[in-house]
C-alpha cells in the first residue's frame, strides 16, 4: 500500500470506530476484509489510527470535523505536512481536498490544544498542578514499550543479549531496576525465545516502578485482589518467589492467561474465586479511568464522562472497604491506580483512612509520563492492633 492508501484506510477504521465500534475491533475488521495489507500496512494504519485518537480533539480542530477524512486531514496538517500530497485522488489514496475543507479548520486553542477533554479539564489541572501542561502534551505522542527482566532467569544485560540475537533492541530504563525500553523490533517480542523462555515480560515501567515499592512482608501468602492478566501477582513474585501469591478478579475470565505467564515466568500463583482467611498483604490493583495509560488506550480518554468517573469512585471505596478485613493484623494493603486524578487517588486514600481508623498510611508515589512510563499511584496502608 502507497503511504496515501494508509492514511485513507486509517480515515475508514477512525469512522468505523466513531460508529461505537472499539478500536482493536475495528482495525482487525477492517484486516479481515483488506486480506491484501501486509502486516507492515496495518501496523502503519494502526499508528495513525492511534495517533489521531490521542490527538483528537486538536486533529479534529486542524481537520475541521470528526470525521475519519477530517481527522486524518487534521493529524497531516498538526505534524506540518502538506496534505495536497496525500489527498491526491490517485489509485487508493483519499480524494482531492474540497474547497470547504480547504476553508475549514484552525490551530486548536484552550483544552483541545492539549487534548484535555474539556470537563475535565479543571480537574486535571487541580490533580497535576504544574505538572497538568507537560503531562498532558506528553499523553499526546505515543508510548514506549517496556519489558521487565524477570531476575529469577536473568540480568538486564543477559536479557539485552538474547533479545538482540533476535532482532529485539533493547537498554535499560532508569525508572525501576529490571527494565528495559524496546528501541526497535518491538513487534517480534512476543515469538522470541527470551520471551518464551520466561526471561522478559511485557510491563510498563510505571507499573514495575510501583511494584518495586510495594513493601512485601518476610514470609505468608499475598493476595491480588483485582489481578487481570496477573501483571501485579508476576513482577511482585520475581521479587520474592518463596511467599504464596493468590490471584483473584471479580471477572475470573481475566485472570486466563496467569497460568502461562507464571510457568514462563518460573512463579507459582494460585487464582481463588473466593479468597480465603488473611495475608500479610494484600494488593488492590483497581478499575480506574486509566488515564495514567491514555498514550495506550486512548479512546478511554474520550469515552469517559462525570457519570463514569463518579461510578469508579465509588467501586474503588468498595473494593477498599471489602479487601481491609482480608489483611492480616500488622499486614499491609497496597492500593493502586494508574489515574493521574486526585479523585481516584489521594482523596481515596483519604477517606480510606478516614473511615478506617485502624489504619495508617505508610507511604505513597505518584508517577505520570512525565517519568517515562505511564502515571500511576500508590497508596501503602498498614493495619494496626491485633485483632
Ligand atoms: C486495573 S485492572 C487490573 C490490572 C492487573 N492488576 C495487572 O497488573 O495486569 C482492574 C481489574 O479489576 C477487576 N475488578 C473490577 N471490579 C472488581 C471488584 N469489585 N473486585 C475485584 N476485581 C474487580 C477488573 O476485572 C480488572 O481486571
Amino acid at each position: 500500500m502507497t503511504p496515501a492508501a494508509r492514511i485513507a484506510a486509517a480515515a475508514e477504521v477512525l469512522d468505523a470506530i466513531a460508529t461505537g465500534l472499539a478500536a482493536e475491533q475495528a482495525l482487525s475488521r477492517w484486516g479481515r476484509a483488506n486480506r491484501f495489507a501486509g502486516s507492515k500496512d496495518r501496523a502503519a494504519i494502526r499508528d495513525h489510527v492511534f495517533d489521531a485518537l490521542r490527538r483528537r480533539s486538536s486533529c479534529a480542530a486542524w481537520g475541521g470535523g470528526l470525521s475519519g477524512r477530517a481527522l486524518m486531514l487534521g493529524l497531516l496538517r498538526a505534524e506540518g505536512r502538506d496534505p495536497d500530497e496525500v489527498f491526491t485522488g490517485e489509485g487508493h489514496a483519499p480524494a482531492p481536498l474540497s474547497p470547504e475543507e480547504r476553508a475549514a479548520g484552525d490551530a486548536p486553542e484552550g483544552p483541545a490544544a492539549l487534548d484535555c477533554p474539556a470537563w475535565l479539564s479543571a480537574e486535571l489541572e487541580a490533580s497535576l498542578g504544574p505538572d497538568f501542561e507537560p503531562v498532558l502534551k506528553a499523553l499526546q505522542a505515543r508510548a514506549d514499550v517496556f519489558l521487565r527482566v524477570n531476575a529469577l532467569k536473568a540480568t538486564r544485560e543477559e536479557a539485552c543479549a538474547a533479545l538482540a540475537a533476535e532482532g529485539v533492541e533493547a537498554e535499560p530504563f532508569p525508572l525501576a531496576p529490571h527494565a528495559l525500553r524496546v528501541t526497535a523490533g518491538a513487534r517480534r517480542i512476543q515469538a522470541t525465545r527470551a520471551f518464551a523462555e520466561g526471561l522478559v515480560e511485557l510491563q510498563d515501567a510505571g507499573s514495575q516502578a510501583i511494584c518495586e515499592a510495594i513493601p512485601l512482608p518476610a514470609q505468608g501468602r499475598v493476595l491480588d485482589f483485582c489481578a487481570g492478566g496477573g501483571g501485579k501477582s508476576l513482577a511482585l513474585a520475581a521479587r520474592a518467589p518463596a511467599l504464596r501469591y493468590f490471584a483473584h478478579d471479580a471477572n475470573p475470565r481475566r485472570m486466563n492467561d496467569i497460568p502461562a505467564r507464571a510457568a514462563r515466568a518460573g512463579v507459582e500463583i494460585t487464582r481463588t474465586e473466593a479468597p480465603e482467611g488473611r495475608f500479610e498483604l494484600v494488593v488492590a490493583d483497581v478499575p480506574c479511568s486509566g488515564s495514567g495509560a491514555w498514550r495506550r488506550q486512548p479512546e478511554a480518554k474520550w469515552q469517559l464522562d462525570q457519570d463514569g468517573l463518579s461510578a469508579l469512585a465509588a467501586t474503588q471505596a468498595a473494593i477498599l472497604e471489602e479487601v481491609a478485613p482480608r489483611v492480616a493484623p500488622q499486614g499491609r494493603l497496597a492500593y493502586v491506580t494508574c489515574s493521574l486524578l486526585d479523585a481516584e487517588n489521594g482523596a481515596q486514600a483519604a477517606g480510606f483512612l478516614a473511615r478506617n481508623p485502624g489504619w495508617q498510611q505508610e507511604s505513597s508515589l505518584r508517577l505520570t509520563p512525565r517519568d517515562g512510563g505511564d502515571g500511576f499511584f500508590l497508596a501503602v496502608f498498614t493495619r494496626q492492633g491485633g485483632a
